[in-house]
C-alpha cells in the first residue's frame, strides 16, 4: 500500500498539552496511523505516550493542535464521542464489569439488534472467527486470567465497529501462551483493515508486530518511520537518547562460598502452591526465581515475608529465626517490593518525598520526634537521580506522574530504608529501557554494599542480567538451580517449561 496516498485513518498535528500544575506533557506532536496498520509508539517513561493516548481516547482536550479522523478535523470531548467514532482504547487494566458473563461485557454500551439474545449469540460467534479465538460466552468476566480478559476486551472493541484499536501495554502482565495469542489477533484484524496503535516498553514485540514506529522522548516526536528501518539496539537508542552501556547487560559471576549466610529459608510451604521451599541467600548474591506465571514464584516471596498467613516453615535472618508477619520481616531487615505496585503503591495525597520516606521513618527520625524533613527531602531527591524519575520535584504527587515514574517511587521507597534482604516482584514491569537498566544497576550496587536480592522476573534474559546464582520453580518447587553465568534463557526456558536437563529438545 502506498501509505502517502491513502487519507490516513487518524492523524494528529502540533499536538501540544500542558497540565494545570504547568507539566507540558505534549509538544508540537504528531503521529499519522493508516487503515489497516499497526503502528508502534514506544519513548521512556513519561515521554508523553498515555497523554498521547488520552487526546486520542478523547479523555484530554489538548491544549493546542489538530486531530483529524479520515481527515476530517475532529475535537473528542468525551471518551464516548471518540468510541462512537471508530476508536477503541484498551487500557492496562481492563474495565470489564467482572460479575457479568463474557457476552455480556461484549456487548456492553452497543446499541442494535444484540439486545435480542440470538441475535447477539450468532454475532458472538462471528466476532470470535474474526479473531480466530475460542471463549465461553457464558463464562464470568471476573472468573478469567487477564489475557483472556483483554481478548474480552478486543471482541468489545470489534463489536463497538471499531476502526482504530489503541492497546496500552497489552502484555504486560501476560504469559508467554497469552502474549503469542494477543499478536495473532493484532495480526489476523489488521490483515482486515482494523488499525492498531500498539504501546509497549517490550520492543522485541514492537519490531515484531508494528508496520510503523513512533518515537516519543519529553512529550515531542524524536523519529517516525518504518518499523524494518530498525534493529532493537537502534531502538533503544533513540528512545533513551545514548546506547546502554554493555555492562547494563552483563551477568555476575557468583559470590565466594564463604561470604556470610544472610537469609535461610527452610520447607516452606503453604496452600497457596509453596512446596517444601529450602534456600539460601549469602551477601552480595542476587537470586532470581524463575519460573513460568502461575508457577509459584510470586507466593515464594510472600511467604518469605510473612505475608502469607496459611505459610509454613522457617525464615531465618542473619541466622536469627523471624516470626511469620510483614512486621517482623521488616525490622529482621527484609523489604517487599510487590508486582502489583500501583494497588500496593502510593499514598495519593502525599508527595514523592514522604512516599519515598513511608515505610522508613524510625531512622530518619530523630529519637520519638517528628521526622527529619530535610533528611527525607534529601532522600528523596537522591532516589529522583538514581532512578532518574521524570517529575516537577520532591514536591509532585503521585497522580502527575507517568505509570513507569509512579513505579520508581515505590521502587525507591524501599530501596533507600535499612533493609539487607531485598525482594523484587518484577521490578521492572513497566518501566522503560533506560529506567530498566538504571534499576538493575541499582540492584547489583545493593548486592555489592552487602545485602541479598530476591529478584522474580518473566523476564529470563533480565534474570540472567542481573543474577548471580538462579533458582528454576516450577508448581510452587524449585526444581533446579544453576549459576547465571552457566546457563542460558533457553535451558531456563526448558527447566521453567518442565523438561529435564538433558531431556527432550523441544520447548512445549
Ligand atoms: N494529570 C497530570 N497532571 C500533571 N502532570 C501529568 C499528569 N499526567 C501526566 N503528567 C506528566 O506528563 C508527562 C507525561 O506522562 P505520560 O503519562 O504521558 O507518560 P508515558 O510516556 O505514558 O510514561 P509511562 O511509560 O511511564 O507510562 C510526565 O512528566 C507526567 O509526570
Amino acid at each position: 500500500m502506498h501509505a502517502a496516498m491513502v487519507t490516513p485513518l487518524l492523524s494528529l498535528t502540533g499536538i501540544g498539552k500542558e497540565f494545570p500544575n504547568g507539566t507540558v506533557a505534549l509538544r508540537d506532536a504528531r503521529l499519522t496511523v493508516h487503515p489497516g496498520s499497526v503502528h508502534g509508539l514506544v519513548g521512556a517513561n513519561g515521554a508523553g505516550k498515555s497523554t498521547m493516548i488520552k487526546v486520542i481516547a478523547g479523555a484530554h482536550e489538548p491544549t493546542s493542535g489538530q486531530v483529524r479522523w479520515k481527515g476530517e478535523q475532529v475535537a473528542w470531548r468525551t471518551p464516548g464521542a471518540a468510541r462512537k467514532a471508530g476508536v477503541a482504547t484498551i487500557m492496562q487494566h481492563v474495565p470489564l464489569a467482572p460479575t457479568l458473563t463474557v457476552l455480556e461485557n461484549v456487548f456492553l454500551g452497543t446499541p442494535g439488534p444484540w439486545r435480542l439474545p440470538r441475535a447477539r449469540r450468532a454475532e458472538f460467534a462471528r466476532l470470535l472467527e474474526r479473531v480466530g479465538y475460542a471463549i465461553d460466552p457464558d463464562a464470568e468476566v471476573a472468573g478469567l486470567a487477564i489475557g483472556e480478559r483483554q481478548m474480552v476486551a478486543v471482541l468489545q472493541a470489534l463489536a463497538t465497529g471499531a476502526e482504530l484499536v489503541v492497546m496500552d501495554e497489552p502484555t504486560a502482565s501476560l504469559a508467554e501462551g497469552e502474549r503469542q495469542v494477543v499478536f495473532d489477533v493484532v495480526r489476523r484484524l489488521s490483515a482486515q483493515g482494523t488499525a492498531f496503535l500498539y504501546v509497549s516498553h517490550f520492543l522485541d514485540e514492537v519490531l515484531a508486530l508494528t508496520d510503523r514506529v513512533t518515537v516519543l522522548r519529553d512529550g515531542t516526536v524524536v523519529e517516525e518511520g518504518a518499523t524494518g528501518d530498525y534493529d532493537e539496539d537502534r531502538l533503544v537508542q533513540v528512545i533513551v537518547g545514548r546506547d546502554l552501556l554493555e555492562a547494563e547487560r552483563r551477568g555476575a559471576e557468583p559470590v565466594p562460598e564463604d561470604a556470610p549466610v544472610l537469609l535461610s529459608v527452610r520447607g516452606l510451604g503453604s496452600p497457596s502452591g509453596v512446596r517444601d521451599v529450602s534456600f539460601e541467600a549469602r551477601a552480595g548474591e542476587v537470586i532470581g526465581l524463575a519460573g513460568l506465571l502461575g508457577s509459584g514464584r510470586s507466593e515464594i516471596l510472600h511467604a518469605v515475608y510473612g505475608a502469607d498467613p496459611r505459610a509454613t516453615g522457617e525464615v531465618l535472618v542473619g541466622g536469627r529465626q523471624v516470626r511469620r508477619t510483614p512486621r517482623a520481616a521488616v525490622a529482621a531487615g527484609m523489604a517487599l517490593v510487590p508486582e502489583d505496585r500501583g494497588a500496593q503503591g502510593l499514598v495519593g495525597t502525599f508527595p514523592i518525598w514522604k512516599n519515598i520516606s513511608l515505610p522508613d521513618l524510625p531512622s530518619l527520625s530523630s529519637g520519638r520526634s517528628l521526622p527529619r524533613e530535610a533528611a527525607e527531602q534529601e532522600r528523596a531527591e537522591r532516589a529522583i537521580a538514581d532512578l532518574g524519575i521524570v517529575c516537577a520535584g520532591p514536591g509532585a504527587l503521585p497522580a502527575e506522574l507517568s505509570g513507569g515514574n509512579a513505579q520508581k517511587v515505590v521502587f525507591g521507597k524501599w530501596l533507600y530504608g535499612g533493609a539487607r534482604v531485598f525482594m523484587l516482584d518484577e521490578p521492572t514491569a513497566g518501566v522503560d529501557v533506560g529506567a530498566k537498566a538504571d534499576i538493575l544497576e541499582l540492584v547489583r550496587r545493593f548486592a555489592a554494599g552487602g545485602g541479598a536480592v530476591l529478584v522474580v522476573s518473566s523476564e529470563f534474559e533480565e534474570i540472567l542480567a542481573v543474577a548471580t546464582r538462579v533458582l528454576v520453580v516450577r508448581e510452587g518447587r524449585i526444581v533446579a538451580e544453576r549459576a547465571a553465568t552457566e546457563t542460558s534463557e533457553e535451558e531456563l526456558l526448558m527447566l521453567a517449561n518442565g523438561f529435564g536437563e538433558g531431556g527432550a529438545t523441544h520447548a512445549a
